[in-house]
């Protein structure tokens, strides 16, 4: 397995990072960017993301794995093998005929899911998923994720019963970027500025998610 540092300068390297003025979701901006669907691309670097999921994992009692879809499946199918621990796969809509399902994959009322993620933000993308399995009957209470971008979702996640594991926090991956020499302070400085700025809280999510919350 890569360590932390190695694994940070391979996925800055494999052009997860992108730096400028990028359009985020919800229509805001973001001077630096992760786009983990190239892990895909590299299957030395997924293979060792997924690696660094299962030791976050560990020492989390759990059944099943699920990925939030789509950058997530990949990763959550490597540790399900790695593991052997059953996977499921959550639809981005509920199947309109055959099956009708929302949930794709052999599963029982109560068990135990871990959620797999690639980033966190304001944590929308991963309360989705963990509200549809809850209202299939899964118990969720936990979620591993490659990269927190510190901007509060963590916190959110929590205040709605999910325990984050992160390999990677921004800030974190900033410091082992910069001594490897790959970002500069100047630009260090403006992501840390942007991200103390852009802060989510547990009423914004609310706001946002109101469809979500209700479930
Ligand atoms: O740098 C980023 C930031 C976000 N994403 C994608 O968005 C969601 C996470 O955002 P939330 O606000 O927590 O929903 C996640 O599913 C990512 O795929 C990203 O790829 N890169």
């Amino acid at each position: 397995m890569l360590s932390l540092e190695e694994l940070a300068v391979r996925l800055f390297d494999a052009g997860a990072v992108r730096l400028g003025d990028i359009e985020a979701k919800i229509g805001r901006r973001t001077p630096i960017y992760f786009d983990l669907r190239v892990v895909v691309s590299h299957p030395q670097i997924m293979l060792s993301v997924a690696q660094h999921l299962e030791k976050l994992a560990k020492d989390i009692n759990h059944e099943l794995l699920c990925g939030v879809p789509y950058a997530a499946l990949p990763l959550a199918a490597v540790m399900s093998v790695n593991t052997n621990t059953p996977m499921i796969m959550k639809r981005k809509e509920t199947k309109m005929y055959a099956t009708k399902r929302i949930l794709e994959g052999i599963f029982e009322k109560n068990q135990k899911c871990l959620v797999v993620e690639d980033v966190v933000t304001s944590g929308g993308s991963l309360m989705e998923t963990v509200s549809t399995l809850r209202s299939e009957g899964l118990q969720v209470t936990h979620a591993v994720v490659v990269l927190d971008r510190d901007q509060g979702g963590a916190s959110v996640l929590k205040q709605n019963g999910i325990q984050v594991k992160s390999i990677f926090t921004l800030t974190g991956l900033l410091r082992i970027l910069n001594e490897a020499g790959k970002i500069s302070d100047e630009t260090v400085d403006i992501i840390l500025d942007h991200i103390k700025e852009c802060q989510f809280s547990n009423l914004d999510f609310m706001k946002d998610n109101l469809e979500i919350m209700s479930v």
